[in-house]
C-alpha cells in the first residue's frame, strides 16, 4: 500500500471547498494515492443548535457538550455533513465511503477530565475500518464520533483531534488540515499578518501564550504536534482548494508546515 495521505476538512470550509477540489481528490485516487477525509462541521453544529435554542460555548476551541448538544453533534457530523461530503466527492467521480469513528469502534474514547461534558480523550483509534474501505478502492470519510469500549456512550471529539489520531494509527505520510485560512497567521511589524511557512513546537507554545494562536487553531495545532509525535511524517495547514491540495499532495510547499522542532526539519 503507498504511503497514506489524511486529509482534514474543516467546517469553516466546507460550504465553500469548489467542484475542483473533491475532483482533484477524485484525480489522486485514481492516480493510485491512498487518501482518508475526517471531517469537521463546527459551523453547521451551531446552526441546528441555534434551531433549537442551545447557544455554543467553546473553551480552547473545543465545545462545551451537554447531552442534548451530543445529540445535535451526532446526528450533523454522522448524518448531514458526512452524506453531503460523500455526495460531492461521489459527483466529482470519486469512490466515498462514509463512516464515523463509532462504526467499527474506530474511535474509542473516555470522558475527559476537564469540565466539558461529552467530550471524549481518544484512547485508541482503530484502522480496520478505514483500511477495509481503503483496499476496496474508497475513500473513507470519517465523522469524528467516539465511542465508548462497552458501546454504550458515543463521545464528541475535536475533528482535528480525530484526524491526528486516525493518521498517527494510519502512519500516515501526511496530514492535510483544510481551512478557512491560508495557514497559521502572525501579525507582522508592519500591523499586516502572514502565513506562516514552517513552525514547530516552541514556536506554537509561543504564539499561543501570545494569543496570537486562539480558538480553533488552538486544538489544530496541538493535533498536529500529537500526530508528529506518533510518528506522522508530516502535518500541513493549508486553505481548501485544488491547487493547494494537489501541491501539498506532490510535497510542495503550500501553507504552514508543522515539525517537531525547527531543526529536525533542516
Ligand atoms: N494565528 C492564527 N492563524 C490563523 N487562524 C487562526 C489563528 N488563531 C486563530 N485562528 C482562527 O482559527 C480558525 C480556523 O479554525 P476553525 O474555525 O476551528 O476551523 P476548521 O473548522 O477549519 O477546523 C481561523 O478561521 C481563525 O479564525
Ligand atoms: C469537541 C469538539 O469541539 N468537537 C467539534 C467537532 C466538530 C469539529 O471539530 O468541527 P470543525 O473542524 O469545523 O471545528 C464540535 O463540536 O464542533
Amino acid at each position: 500500500m503507498q504511503g497514506i495521505i489524511v486529509i482534514k476538512c474543516g467546517g469553516s470550509t466546507m460550504d465553500q471547498l469548489p467542484h475542483e477540489f473533491f475532483g482533484a481528490i477524485a484525480k489522486l485516487q485514481e492516480e493510485g494515492k491512498q487518501l482518508v477525509i475526517v471531517h469537521g462541521g463546527g459551523p453547521a453544529i451551531n446552526s441546528m443548535l441555534d434551531q433549537v435554542q442551545i447557544t455554543p460555548q467553546f473553551v480552547n476551541g473545543l465545545r462545551v457538550t451537554c447531552e442534548d448538544t451530543l445529540r445535535v453533534v451526532e446526528m450533523v457530523l454522522c448524518g448531514s455533513i458526512n452524506k453531503a461530503l460523500v455526495r460531492r466527492l461521489t459527483q466529482a467521480g470519486a469512490k466515498a465511503w462514509g463512516v464515523s469513528g463509532i462504526d467499527g469502534q474506530t474511535l474509542l474514547a473516555e470522558k475527559t477530565a476537564k469540565p466539558l461534558g461529552w467530550v471524549g480523550e481518544i484512547t485508541k483509534a482503530d484502522t480496520t475500518i478505514p483500511k477495509a474501505i481503503l483496499n476496496q478502492g474508497f475513500v473513507p470519510v470519517i465523522a469524528p464520533l467516539a465511542v465508548s469500549a462497552d458501546a454504550t456512550q458515543s463521545y464528541n471529539i475535536n475533528a482535528d483531534v480525530a484526524a491526528g489520531a486516525i493518521a498517527a494509527a494510519l502512519s500516515a505520510e501526511k496530514l492535510i488540515m483544510v481551512t478557512d485560512v491560508p495557514g497559521i497567521m502572525r501579525p507582522q511589524a508592519d500591523g499586516t499578518k502572514a502565513v506562516v511557512e514552517q513552525t514547530s513546537t516552541g514556536e506554537i507554545k509561543e504564539m499561543i501564550a501570545a494569543k496570537i494562536i486562539t480558538g480553533g487553531m488552538i486544538p489544530k495545532v496541538q493535533a498536529a504536534l500529537d500526530a508528529l509525535n506518533q510518528g506522522v511524517e508530516q502535518v500541513v495547514i493549508c486553505r481548501g482548494n485544488a491547487s493547494d491540495l494537489v501541491s501539498v499532495c506532490n510535497g510542495e510547499a503550500v501553507g504552514t508546515t508543522v515539525t517537531m522542532n525547527v531543526n529536525q526539519a533542516l
